[in-house]
């Protein structure tokens, strides 16, 4: 499927590796839901990749910090484009992170590309397929490649505007001579800057050459963007194929709106606004309830149904492990028929995954597999329950937990995971009682009225317990990883190994 490398002469195996591109946002104003949807939905496809079917993904992205909508913002703001689009660009990245979205290989400004962007034109005119007009502009000459423009797509005809020296009304532009008081690079056909298509071919051939496994974008891309971008690098590499598969997403709107969220239309959500209501991991079973290419409308509602579903789940996961320490008694569990629920369901799941990254149905499955769970795990008042199965019950949760940490969701908040997340509040408890102990013991050790100094003090003997009571919570505390230790009348703690390392064991930041 991907591009495959043989290496080691002697041991000959195969490494699979695919290199991913993907167009990354233009940093005018802050990052939105629709973005937040079109890069957690490819994470997700490239987590699947990763880790159910063992691809490395080398995955660039661009970060366009230059073109027509940025200028008109740094004017309206009396900004430079510099520090508009750094500080927007920063944001982004954060708010990715928030999502748990994990980050590409590299990010490449497309302002710190200029001089490949320059060396790519000259190539591509040189091949015959682009050319200079004496405004000083350049342009792709689609009459060059025949009727090879527009098999990406179909017969859409581009809407492109500018010079009236353009050989066809479709040729686009590659380079655009600056106007006044526009940024601008030396160039040899005078100062401009790139066109807007030209970025994503240089960029991505910079990093991976002439052959890209994967192109990631939303679908408003697909048209002209990717089908110029098809054209300039197919010209450029002298190929018959540049890019092997486009992935586009559908778009988030808001339900009942006909146009997608966006930053021009000003009709949307942020990040960050959103992250105050609902979490990244809901917002990941939202994506993961649709395919990455339908479209998705986002509301309350939709919402509300991510995170019924995660709390299923989440409630499964804590009956399943009370019922595995013996604390919640069920009639006998029908093992044989978790058994094979878990084998058809992991069947289902990597049929669908395989198909075209079918979430939605992997998803069904999954929490077809927690209803069966929950309808065994049903509480009984009454019986012994004796008869247990704690083991098939374990394989379910550990399937379920697996699948959903592969597709970026984090490990439920069982109760085993809540005692380790509640690490920093133990601190503090800890250090309280702590103090306290430490009062208490310093008030019994405090040497009778009169007795002497030297050699052992007198102490009161109805302070004895206390002492005695200080010395019991210390042995106490000690098996539950909490060391206090005394010295002389003053104390410290600590909280062992043991009770530390479950934060660090949970981060994850593999891809
Ligand atoms: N509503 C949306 N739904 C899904 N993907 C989106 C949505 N809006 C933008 N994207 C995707 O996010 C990526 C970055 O897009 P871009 O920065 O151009 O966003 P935008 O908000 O549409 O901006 P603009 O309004 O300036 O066109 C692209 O792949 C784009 O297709
Ligand atoms: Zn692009």
């Amino acid at each position: 499927m991907f591009t495959c490398y043989f290496s080691n002469l002697k041991k000959c195996y195969i490494k699979l590796f695919c290199f991913r591109y993907s167009c990354g946002p233009t940093v005018y104003d802050h990052a939105h839901l629709g973005h937040a949807c079109s890069y957690v939905r490819f994470d997700i496809l490239q987590r699947i990749l990763t880790r159910l079917f063992g691809i490395t993904v080398i995955h660039a992205m661009v970060i366009t910090d230059i073109d027509d909508k940025i200028i008109k913002r740094c004017w309206e703001e009396n900004i430079s484009p510099t520090i508009l689009t750094r500080m927007f660009e920063d944001e982004f990245k954060k708010d990715m992170l928030l999502l748990k979205v994990v980050p590409p290989i590299v990010y490449l400004r497309v302002t710190e590309n200029v001089h490949h962007i320059v060396t790519f034109i000259e190539q591509i005119i040189r091949n015959g397929h682009a050319y200079a007009t004496s405004d000083g502009d350049v342009y792709f000459d689609i009459q060059s490649i025949g009727d090879r423009y527009g098999r990406f797509i179909g017969a859409m005809q581009s809407h492109e505007t500018g010079s009236s020296n353009k050989r066809d009304p479709r040729d686009f532009a590659l380079w655009k001579k600056s106007k006044p008081q526009e940024p601008f690079w030396d160039s040899p056909w005078g100062r401009g800057r790139p066109g807007w298509h030209i970025e994503c071919s240089t960029v991505a051939s910079s990093v991976f050459g002439s052959q890209l496994d994967i192109h990631s974008g939303g679908i408003d891309l697909a048209f002209p963007h990717h089908e110029n971008e098809i054209a300039q690098s197919e010209a450029y590499h002298q190929c018959g194929q540049w890019c092997n598969y486009f992935l586009h997403s559908g778009h988030l709107h808001l339900k009942g709106r006909a146009e997608k969220m966006s930053k021009s239309l000003k009709n949307y959500i942020t990040i960050k606004d959103f992250l105050k209501s609902y979490s990244a991991n809901e917002f990941r079973m939202f994506c993961l309830l649709t395919k990455y290419r339908s479209g998705i409308d986002y509301s309350e509602g939709s919402m509300q149904e991510a995170r019924a579903s995660l709390e299923t789940v989440s409630t499964f996961i804590n009956s399943a492990q009370a019922y595995m320490k013996g604390q919640l008694i069920t009639a006998p569990v029908q093992e044989a028929l978790l058994w094979d629920k878990l084998e058809e369901t992991k069947v289902t799941v990597q049929t669908a995954l395989a198909d075209d990254f079918d979430t939605p149905r992997a998803t069904s499955a999954l929490l077809n597999l927690v209803y069966h769970g929950n309808c065994q795990l049903q509480p009984l008042s009454k019986g012994t329950g004796d008869a247990r199965s704690p083991a098939v019950v374990g394989a379910l949760v550990s399937y379920i937990q697996e699948l959903f940490h592969m597709f970026g969701i984090d490990t439920f908040k069982n109760t085993e995971g809540q005692a380790v997340e509640s690490g920093q509040d133990l601190e503090a408890v800890v250090d309280q009682l702590a103090r306290f102990r430490s009062e208490v013991r310093g008030f019994a050790l405090s040497p009778q009225e009169g007795s002497s100094k030297m050699g052992k003090p007198k102490l009161y003997p109805d302070r004895v317990p206390l002492l005695k009571a200080c010395d019991t919570l210390r042995d106490t505390l000690a098996p539950l990883g909490i060391v206090i230790k005394d010295r002389g009348a003053s104390s410290t703690w600590e909280l062992t190994q043991r009770r530390l390392k479950g934060p660090e064991e949970n981060q994850d930041t593999s891809q």
